[in-house]
């Protein structure tokens, strides 16, 4: 029997998550249900497009599927599960995918026993490349975890960590593409600069990135050994490095990385 799967909140997360469960033939358009607030006529549109069903009661969407994923910002989590409570009935399973939420709050919310996963995907589950990493509440069963898997490898790899994982799982690869879309807007622009048409240097930068990681997940040697390949004894990339080095490329990252983390762990706190 084909898998019903809702979502609660219809934006960006929750969009990208029902194509990519679409296109990967999980489940089918006619078999999702999504909501948003009554004010986001374009989300609602969206939903509707895309073959699925559009609504703003949220307890619809629980009634009507066997999975409801949570997808709406961390500040409006309370108010939600205030009004899906009663009919979030065990054993279906509630997917949240709100940042820095935890299980305890979810739970805590829900009726007693409830059957909670917290995930974390991110926006490349569109094209079936997502990187998502899941810890399970006290009730959710193997068999939800299994599910859970399941529904997230079928838009990426999926891994199930303990739940002190999830804040910096969100920093590194919930907000990640955020950085690597950046990365390939200043490569490209870059190209740009010096005379390249931006469509052929996006494109050559783009499959550099996607070589690069490729590299990392095939070879399994550490990014530091295959870094000093590309630099040729007295080369351009060595130059390169260096001045990246001068510029702090590494703190930068690794300081973009920790403002997200303390932005996750404060709405959680929230
Ligand atoms: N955008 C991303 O790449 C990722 C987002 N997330 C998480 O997903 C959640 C949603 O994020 P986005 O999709 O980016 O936000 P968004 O702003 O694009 O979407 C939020 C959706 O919630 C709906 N909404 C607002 N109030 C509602 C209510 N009372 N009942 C039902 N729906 C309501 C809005 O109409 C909208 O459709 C956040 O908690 C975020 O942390 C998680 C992983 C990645
Ligand atoms: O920026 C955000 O709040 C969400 C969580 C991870 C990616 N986007």
């Amino acid at each position: 029997m084909a898998l019903k799967v809702g979502f609660i909140g219809a934006g960006k997360i929750a969009q990208s998550l029902i194509k990519g469960f679409t296109n990967a033939g999980l489940t089918a358009p006619q078999h999702i249900i999504a909501s948003a607030s009554k004010n986001d006529v374009s989300d609602l549109e969206v939903i509707q497009k895309l073959g699925c069903t559009a609504t703003t009661k949220n307890t619809a969407v629980v009634r009507q599927s066997d999975i409801a994923v949570l997808a709406v910002k961390p500040n409006i989590v309370p108010e939600v599960l205030a009004e899906i409570r009663d009919v979030l009935e065990p054993p279906k399973l509630l997917v949240s995918v709100a940042m820095g939420i935890t299980l305890r709050k979810l739970e805590s919310s829900c009726l007693e026993n409830a059957h909670v996963v917290r995930v974390m995907p991110n926006t490349p589950c569109l094209v079936a490349t997502g990187a998502t990493a899941f810890a399970s509440g006290r009730y959710a069963s193997e068999e939800d975890c299994e599910l859970t898997k399941s529904l997230f490898s079928s838009v990426g790899t999926c891994y199930q960590v303990p739940e002190s994982y999830m804040d910096v799982i969100t920093a590194i690869s919930g907000s990640g593409p955020a950085y690597m879309f950046m990365t390939l807007e200043a490569l490209s622009d870059a190209g740009v600069r010096h005379g390249l048409p931006r469509n052929l240097a996006l494109k050559l930068a783009a499959q550099t990135m996607l070589g690069s990681a490729k590299m990392v997940l095939e070879t399994g040697q550490h990014p530091a050994v295959m870094k000093g390949e590309v630099c040729s004894p007295a080369g351009c990339t060595i130059d390169a490095m260096h001045m990246l080095e001068k510029e702090g490329f590494r703190a930068a990252l690794m300081n973009a990385v920790e403002a997200a983390y303390l932005r996750t762990r404060e709405a959680g706190e929230e």
